[in-house]
């Protein structure tokens, strides 16, 4: 199967599903180039839906397209996100229905006009499908119906720029919605209303599109909110899970039964972070760079910690907390976590950290991708002996994310 973007999607030849790190060598994932979504924002609902501005959407095309080929480059397979879905749709009716009883809401649409608007999404093509899942659909442009002109107060009460369908911006980053541990994939739960909706995008592509056939679950049908940038592959065997805005403790500890359940983890590292939106998950303040080696916001490397978890006689158990930096070492099995020292004074690191400074992608142990605005801080990488490979992120930072928010590893070379 060959899709519009070139992007290899035939499961014979494709890479093993799967990863235990956050930086073996990459070899396949998932990115979502952005679309109509994004041009959904205005001044009046960005807040809610999470973007700090409003990108020139053309531009953060253009620089999105860049991040995918530097990935290509260094012979990245790069799957996105909207080829998958539409594919998905192509090839089965019930990933269809799945999408679109997730879209419609009888909620917010009353019972007859949900009806009507899911009948008329059956009968449209998969790629405007698609679009509609990804990109919302206003009551403006919901098709003419004399029936419900004159039967649906919903329809006669709502201002046609609303939304009778929401718009998913979010979606720009697939960390959040889906993570791999060892071959298996996990659907996450979102926090927050204006992402819920992702997961079932995500869930549909895995259950039924060809090139993750086969492919088990791990952490099924759990509820406690967990989201995937909080999720860190420190060394195999051992996971990290930020607990502050958006994964709650229960959804730290109910990943942390399950992936010992599922013989997935042997430690996980449940890692305190200030309930912020500068720090809404751990990988905006830390991220690994290379197998013993994280670059972490300064500000914090001295405070963060970390609650240990581990199976102990058949139940897991906790201690601590104790310094991040010595409890996952220790859970490692490496004498030293290296904390790349950026050595910002405390306005540069705040600035930096705000664009996403902290939040590199690794393509392979000792090399990322980042972003170029971050000049302090990538240079101090450099001179630590990581070779930073930079991209633009001025418009596609706007949502507060980057790199690593913006790609969910499929398939990485086991460590
Ligand atoms: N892993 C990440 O930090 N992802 C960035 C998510 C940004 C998005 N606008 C959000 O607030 O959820």
């Amino acid at each position: 199967m060959s899709d519009q973007s070139g992007s290899a999607v035939d499961p014979g030849s494709a890479p093993p599903l799967g990863a235990n790190s956050e930086v073996g060598r990459l070899r396949s994932v998932m990115l979502h180039r952005p679309g109509d979504e994004l041009r959904r924002l205005t001044p009046r609902n960005s807040d809610q839906l999470l973007f700090d501005g409003l990108p020139w959407v053309d531009r953060a095309q253009e620089e999105h397209d860049t991040f995918a080929q530097v990935l290509r480059d260094h012979d990245v397979e790069v799957l996105l996100l909207g080829d998958l879905l539409r594919q998905t749709i192509e090839l089965s009716g019930a990933a269809r229905m799945q999408g679109i009883a997730a879209a419609v809401s009888a909620r917010r649409l009353g019972h007859h006009l949900a009806q009507e608007l899911a009948g008329h999404l059956r009968t449209l093509p998969p790629a405007d499908l698609a679009t509609i899942l990804m990109a919302g659909m206003t009551f403006d442009e919901m098709p003419e119906s004399p029936a419900a002109a004159r039967a649906s107060l919903v329809r006669r009460m709502h201002h046609g720029v609303e939304f009778a369908i929401d718009p998913l911006p979010n979606l720009l980053f697939t960390r959040d919605s889906s993570f791999w541990i060892g071959t298996r994939f996990a659907i996450t739960t979102l926090a927050l209303p204006a992402r819920m909706r992702e997961t079932s995008l995500t869930d549909l592509i895995y259950a039924h599109h060809p090139r993750f056939r086969g492919a088990r679950r791990a952490y099924e049908s759990h509820s406690a909110p967990i989201e995937g940038g909080d999720i860190l592959l420190m060394a195999p065997g051992v996971v990290a899970v930020g607990v502050g805005e958006r994964t709650t403790p229960a959804g730290a500890e109910a990943l942390a039964r399950s992936l010992f359940d599922d013989g997935l983890a042997h430690t996980v590292l449940a890692v305190p972070i200030e309930q912020r939106r500068a720090s809404m998950h751990l990988d905006t303040v830390c991220t690994m760079v290379d197998t013993d080696a994280v670059v972490m916001y300064p500000v914090i490397q001295d405070s963060l910690s970390a609650f240990t978890i581990r199976m102990d006689g058949g139940t897991p158990t906790v201690v601590g907390p104790a310094p991040f930096v010595e409890a996952a070492a220790d859970a490692m099995g490496i004498g030293k976590l290296r904390v790349i020292d950026t050595g910002l004074d405390a306005v540069t690191a705040e600035r930096e950290q705000w664009d996403d400074g902290n939040n590199t992608l690794a393509i392979s142990p000792g090399v990322v991708v980042a972003y170029d605005r971050n000049v302090e801080t990538n240079r101090r990488l450099r001179d630590s002996g990581i070779e930073v490979l930079t991209i633009a992120g001025s418009e596609l930072g706007s949502g507060r994310g980057g790199p690593r928010c913006m790609s969910c590893p499929v398939a990485r070379d086991l460590l």
